[in-house]
Parts: structure tokens; C-alpha cells; sequence
């Protein structure tokens, strides 16, 4: 019998396909020597080509999940995807205060701002990137979003580094302790930088865009990596790191699925490294 390992949360939609969401949460989690545990928020009915319907778990059924989790099996840090209304992400915020899960708690908050597909389908109510800003920055830990929700949550437009430094900024003014804002979409640019703040010092991740279509759930994976580091017992600057690590081989072996985009590649390990 082998020692209960670090365990983590995603609180996060189903994709059918088994690319994003929390598929893509749980793959990474395990890749990365952690047990994953989920509050599922809606069921998508998705595969590589898009979403076609979305179905909403009940807000006290995603409390109830995450009180039953922490409860019994304890977690070291928690991460959310898809949230899809503002009833429950305000769910969500009074659930994670009872728990004890947040920024200035022990169990870092991680808010992965999930408002469409990579379709460009929504996956959040209209008025419920509000309800982010408001009610979950404030608990955050870390906050992840890519430049189109960046544009959403503080009206900058990222263009190069200086705007990204912009935004980061903006981002912590919000609430969030640390905000990494992902260069993913900048899609001119032969490097590809995630640039990662706590209104101070920012460190910048960067590396070569990597050729290749199938990048379904890769901001899913980046950041339960970086939701798995911090459970390991990581700080945010060197949590980040273990996850962009991650992230870079995924990418690099990503793979086609179905007719349409593929997913990055959860069939590697992190879970013996322990360098920071
Ligand atoms: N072509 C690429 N080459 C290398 N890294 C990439 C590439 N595309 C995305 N990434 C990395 O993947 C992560 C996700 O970035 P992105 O900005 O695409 O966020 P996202 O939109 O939330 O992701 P997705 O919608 O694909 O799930 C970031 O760390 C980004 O740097
Ligand atoms: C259930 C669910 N959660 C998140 C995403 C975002 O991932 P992507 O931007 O790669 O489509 C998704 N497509 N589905």
C-alpha cells in the first residue's frame, strides 16, 4: 500500500469529448503526482468539433460536492473552470469561505476565468463574468485568464509585453494575489509568454510557439499543473513554473482527435519531479 498523495480540487464542467474541462483537470492532476477531486458545475455535451448543449448541476449540489470533499478527504488547493451562471459562482464563493479554501488560507484558490470555448462558444452567462470579478478575485489565489477574458474582466487589449504588464497589474488591483496572464492567443508571435504578477515582481514564461492545431484544454491544464504544484507544497512563482513545464511537452505532444482540434497530451508525468 503505497501513501495517501497530495490531493486537489477542480470545480469545473464535464466535456464529453475528454479534452477540456475536468478531464483535461484530472489527467493533469494525476500526470502531475496528484489526486484530483471534483464539484462538477454543468455537463457539456462537446467533442473536437464544439458544444452543442450544456446542462447545469443545481448551485447547492456544486456546494454540497465541495463540502463532502473537503470534509472527508481534505485538499491542499482548489481550482475552478467553467462555472457557467453567476448563481454559481456565488455558490461557489460562500461554499470556498466555509471550507477555508482562498487566498490568504492555506489551501490556495486557484480561478481559471473560463467564459467560451475554444470554439467560441459561451460557456458563461453573460452577466457572470461580473459575478468573477466580484465575488472570486477577491478569494484568489492565482487568477488565469487568457487575453480575450482579460479584455472581459479589465478592458485591456494585449498586444506585447508592456499591456500584458498592464493587465496583470489591473488584474491584482482586482483582488487576486497573483495573476498570470496567458500569451496563448497573441497568435503573430513566434514565442509564446505567459507573464505571471503580484503587482510587484512578474516573472515571464516564454517559449517557442509550438506548431500545432490541438491546443483544446490546454489553459485547463495549465492551470490544474499549477493547482497540483501548489497542493505538492510549491510557492505560486515556482507552482507556475512546474505547470508551464507541464504544459510546453503536453503541446508539443498534442494529438488530433475526431474531425476537428485535439487536446495536449496528458500521456507524460510531472509526478517525480520535485525541482522547483
Ligand atoms: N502553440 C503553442 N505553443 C506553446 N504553448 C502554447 C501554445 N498555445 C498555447 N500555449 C500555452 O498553453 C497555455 C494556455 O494558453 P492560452 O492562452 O491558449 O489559454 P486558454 O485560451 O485558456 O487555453 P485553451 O482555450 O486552449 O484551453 C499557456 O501556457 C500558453 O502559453
Ligand atoms: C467543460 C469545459 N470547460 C472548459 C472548456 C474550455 O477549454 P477550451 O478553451 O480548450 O475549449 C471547455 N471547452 N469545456
Amino acid at each position: 500500500m503505497a501513501e495517501t498523495p497530495p490531493r486537489a480540487l477542480t470545480i469545473a464542467g464535464s466535456d464529453s469529448g475528454g479534452a477540456a474541462g475536468l478531464e483535461a483537470d484530472l489527467r493533469a492532476m494525476t500526470a502531475c503526482g496528484v489526486h484530483g477531486c471534483v464539484a462538477v458545475t454543468a455537463v457539456t455535451v462537446q467533442n473536437s468539433l464544439g458544444v452543442s448543449g450544456v446542462h447545469l448541476v443545481p448551485p447547492d449540489v456544486v456546494a454540497a460536492q465541495v463540502r463532502t470533499v473537503v470534509g472527508d478527504i481534505g485538499v491542499g488547493a482548489a481550482k475552478t473552470g467553467m462555472l457557467a451562471t453567476a448563481e454559481i459562482i456565488s455558490a461557489v464563493a460562500d461554499v470556498v469561505d466555509e471550507v477555508g479554501i482562498g487566498r490568504d488560507t492555506g489551501v490556495p484558490f486557484v480561478v481559471d476565468p473560463v467564459a467560451a470555448s475554444m470554439y467560441g462558444e459561451p460557456l458563461l452567462a453573460d452577466d457572470a463574468m461580473d459575478a468573477i470579478r466580484t465575488r472570486l478575485f477577491p478569494r484568489a489565489a492565482l487568477v488565469t485568464p487568457n487575453l480575450d477574458e482579460v479584455r472581459l474582466l479589465c478592458g485591456i487589449t494585449v498586444r506585447d509585453r508592456e499591456s500584458a504588464g498592464k493587465a496583470a497589474d489591473a488584474l491584482h488591483d482586482l483582488g487576486a494575489r497573483w495573476a498570470l496572464v496567458k500569451g496563448g492567443h497573441l497568435h503573430g508571435s513566434p514565442e509564446v509568454t505567459d507573464l505571471l504578477s503580484d503587482g510587484e515582481r512578474t516573472w515571464e514564461f516564454s517559449g517557442p510557439r509550438i506548431d500545432t492545431p490541438h491546443v483544446h484544454g490546454a489553459g485547463d491544464a495549465l492551470a490544474s499543473a499549477t493547482c497540483a504544484g501548489l497542493a505538492r507544497g510549491l510557492e505560486m512563482p515556482d507552482a507556475v513554473a512546474f505547470a508551464e513545464r507541464y504544459i510546453r511537452r503536453a503541446v508539443a505532444e498534442s494529438y488530433p482527435l475526431g474531425a476537428g482540434t485535439g487536446p495536449v497530451s496528458p500521456f507524460w508525468t510531472l509526478a517525480d519531479w520535485d525541482e522547483p
